[in-house]
């Protein structure tokens, strides 16, 4: 059986369970429930803390795992970044009141507080910088209002909540992260189920991003039109008992349907549709 760690809370969690009951798998419907059996799809869940993910994946207890990138590097772990699950999406900065300091290299004596000490304190190491790093469980901008800090280091994803503590992002972000499947470094087991698990998810993540187009257009136009939407491998094109029209089939980026079909429509295309994928592989 697979054993696949998945959040139990926070900001992937949901998200994650999400996909995963897309993918086919079964999900919990008691938020108490911390390990579940699939046994249809031979899988086991454990639904644990992302920031623990890493560490029990990359000691071999869990074969893969959901968590974020930040957390992965955080932890120091023995796993490794297999797959990007296109959700979670945030960056990793500093920040401090405007004014206190211009860039990392001002950083030298000061104290940065952070929930991820380890990515911090590598990070400032290999910048060569000496300053103290001080570990708070969350909410660390306010480390600065109450003197613990002169700087912090924390996720940011629309930047409210530093806006709100008066503060402002300095440098270039230190990492962008987003939910990764990790696997741990020691010897895989579960090579083939991993594999199919992937392509599970692969498929959701392009069931997500694309639609299915259909439209008619006269066989003269067909070049320029496929041009428009030529698909993943090639459209299916097949004859229409209209004489000289063709029926074109291709998945197109949900984002451009909108723009594709205005140009199809232009061109002479008529009767466009399109239809959501449920599921796929490719
Ligand atoms: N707005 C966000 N705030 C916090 N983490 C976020 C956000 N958006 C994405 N993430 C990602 O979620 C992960 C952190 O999850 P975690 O559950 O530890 O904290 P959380 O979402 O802040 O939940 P809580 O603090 O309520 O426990 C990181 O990988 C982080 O990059
Ligand atoms: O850029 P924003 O959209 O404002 O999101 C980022 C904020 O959200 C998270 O805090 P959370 O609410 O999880 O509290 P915590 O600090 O206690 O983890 C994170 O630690 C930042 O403070
Ligand atoms: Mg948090």
């Amino acid at each position: 059986m697979l054993r696949i760690a998945v959040p139990n809370k926070g900001s992937l969690a949901e998200p994650a369970s999400a996909m995963l009951h897309e993918a086919g798998y079964r999900q919990r419907t008691d938020r108490h429930e911390l390990v579940l059996a699939d046994t249809g799809n031979d899988v086991e869940f454990f639904f644990l803390r992302p920031r623990d993910i890493a560490v029990y994946v990359g000691s071999g207890r869990l074969d893969i795992g959901i968590t974020g990138r930040d957390l992965l590097l955080d932890s120091g772990a023995g796993a490794e970044e297999i797959m990007q699950l296109g959700f979670g999406a945030s960056t990793f900065r500093y920040a401090t009141r405007p004014g206190t300091a211009a860039g990392i290299a001002g950083f030298g004596g000061k104290t940065v507080a952070t929930s991820f000490s380890g990515l911090v304190a590598k990070h400032l190491a290999d910048n060569g910088v000496d300053a103290d790093v001080v570990h708070l469980d969350g909410a660390v901008e306010t480390a600065i209002q109450l003197g613990v800090a002169e700087i912090i280091a924390d996720v940011v994803e629309t930047g409210t909540t530093l806006r709100q503590a008066g503060l402002e992002t300095i440098g270039e972000p230190i990492l962008t992260s987003e939910a990764i499947v990790v696997r741990g470094t020691g010897s895989p087991r579960e090579e083939p189920k991993v594999r199919q698990f992937l392509r599970r998810m692969q498929g959701v993540l392009v069931a997500r991003r694309y639609v299915m187009m259909d439209y008619d257009i006269r066989a003269e136009h067909l070049e320029q039109a496929v041009a428009l939407t030529p698909g993943l491998e090639s459209p299916t094109v097949s004859p229409l008992h209209h004489e000289g029209w063709v029926a074109v089939r291709s998945m197109v980026p949900t984002a451009d349907a909108q723009r594709i079909m205005d140009e199809l429509y232009e061109l002479g295309a008529r009767a466009i549709l399109t239809t959501t994928i449920h599921a796929c592989r490719l």
